[in-house]
């Protein structure tokens, strides 16, 4: 998560974390979801209802409507207007810091509403840590502007808007992404993608991809960042419970070198809408995806998050909230783990899994 030694780095960002109210050790951090959202609009994927559900789709969010909101969460228009709810997202963090969170990496990146003074409004009336994404969300997003942009244009930008401030405001973001990506990649994606890496060369930050929904993707997108000088090292593939499910084929993934994270935990449903032919893993099934990584070795590379991006994944709509992982998940892990040195306690359990650790071996 921290800025790294980049040429155009400022001394004291380099080795610090960025946040939306400034600089802060990483060892301030404390448990973080590496892939949410407090503050956006998802219309650009709206999914027109079922012949028959219009009604449903049209109608306010009701109890008695909760199990098709669930099945149908981007059929409801009003239900990706997650903008619409910062007091309800304010009591979420309150939340989530008395369950442990520390910090939260906010993934909101230009096409999707970034609201940059709610994200700072919103740590310093709750006291979690908010790292904010710089760059673009996927094409259909894209501006006629943004796709007009050559690389260098686009280089600038988002290396602005980690030195100075994104949006007109003097809020830095701290890492860069969600970069979003379809498939194919278009043109203006991988205009933005090779951005990113100059950027990322010029600042030495963290990188968070979205992948189109193919299991090609994630390695494509790798691909061009690696060609245009990226740091793979520290790049964040996100959603690969959606994307990657065949054990070798994640393998092979993994081997490329990035951070593998799982990060719709707490989204269960029959029918995912942007892909008829994927199933959706139970959280069960992300556990049990998790515990192969780590028993072939990849403990230190995993990332794991909510991705809340709706109004239905909030408390007040009956969802599960930001703290699910650690309220849930964890505990869930720990009665699968068995550990090799020392005697396991879900604390240890919690500290290996949101700090990185290496003494745990899983027996899913
Ligand atoms: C903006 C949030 C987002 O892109 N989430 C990923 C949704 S999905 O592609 O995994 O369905």
């Amino acid at each position: 998560m921290f800025i790294g030694q980049g040429r155009r780095t400022m001394p004291e960002q380099s080795g610090k974390v960025q946040t939306v109210l400034g600089l802060i050790e990483p060892g301030q951090l404390g448990r973080t979801m590496t892939h949410e959202h407090l503050t956006m609009t998802f219309e650009c994927s709206h999914v027109p209802p079922a012949p028959g559900d219009e009604g449903l789709a049209a109608a306010p969010i009701e109890m008695k409507h909760l199990h098709w909101l669930q099945q149908n969460p981007y059929s409801h228009s009003e239900n990706l207007l997650l903008n619409q709810e910062i007091e309800a997202v304010k009591e979420e963090l309150l939340c989530y810091r008395k369950a442990g969170g520390g910090s939260i990496v906010e993934n909101t990146t230009t096409g999707i509403t970034r609201n940059l003074p709610v994200l700072r409004k919103l740590a310093k009336e709750t006291g979690v840590h908010i790292i904010a994404g710089a760059g673009y969300y996927v094409d259909v997003t894209h501006s006629d502007e943004t796709r007009k942009m050559t690389v260098e244009k686009l280089t600038d930008i988002i290396v602005s808007e980690v030195l100075h401030g994104a949006d007109g405001t003097d809020i830095r973001c701290g890492v860069i992404g969600e970069i979003g990506t379809s498939w194919p990649i278009t043109e203006s994606e991988k205009k933005v993608l090779r951005a990113t890496a100059h950027a990322q060369t010029q600042l030495g930050c963290p990188v968070i991809i979205h992948p189109g929904r193919n299991k090609a993707a994630p390695g494509e997108a790798i691909r061009i960042l690696q060609e245009a000088g990226g740091n793979i090292s520290k790049t964040v593939m996100s959603h690969l419970d959606r994307t990657l499910f065949d054990q070798q084929e994640l393998l092979e993934f993994a081997k490329m070198g990035s951070y593998l994270e799982y990060d719709l935990f707490g989204t269960e449903m029959l029918n995912y809408p942007f892909n008829l032919d994927v199933d959706m893993p139970s959280d069960s099934q992300r556990v049990q995806a998790l515990a192969f990584l780590i028993r072939e070795g990849y403990e230190d590379r995993i990332l794991i998050a909510h991705d809340i991006h709706t109004k239905h994944r909030l408390t007040k709509y009956g969802g599960h909230g930001f703290s699910h992982i650690l309220k849930n998940i964890v505990p869930k892990m720990l009665s699968r783990a068995t550990e090799k040195n020392l005697q396991c306690t879900a604390e240890d359990l919690q500290d290996e899994l949101m700090k990185g650790g290496k003494t745990l071996q899983c027996r899913v």
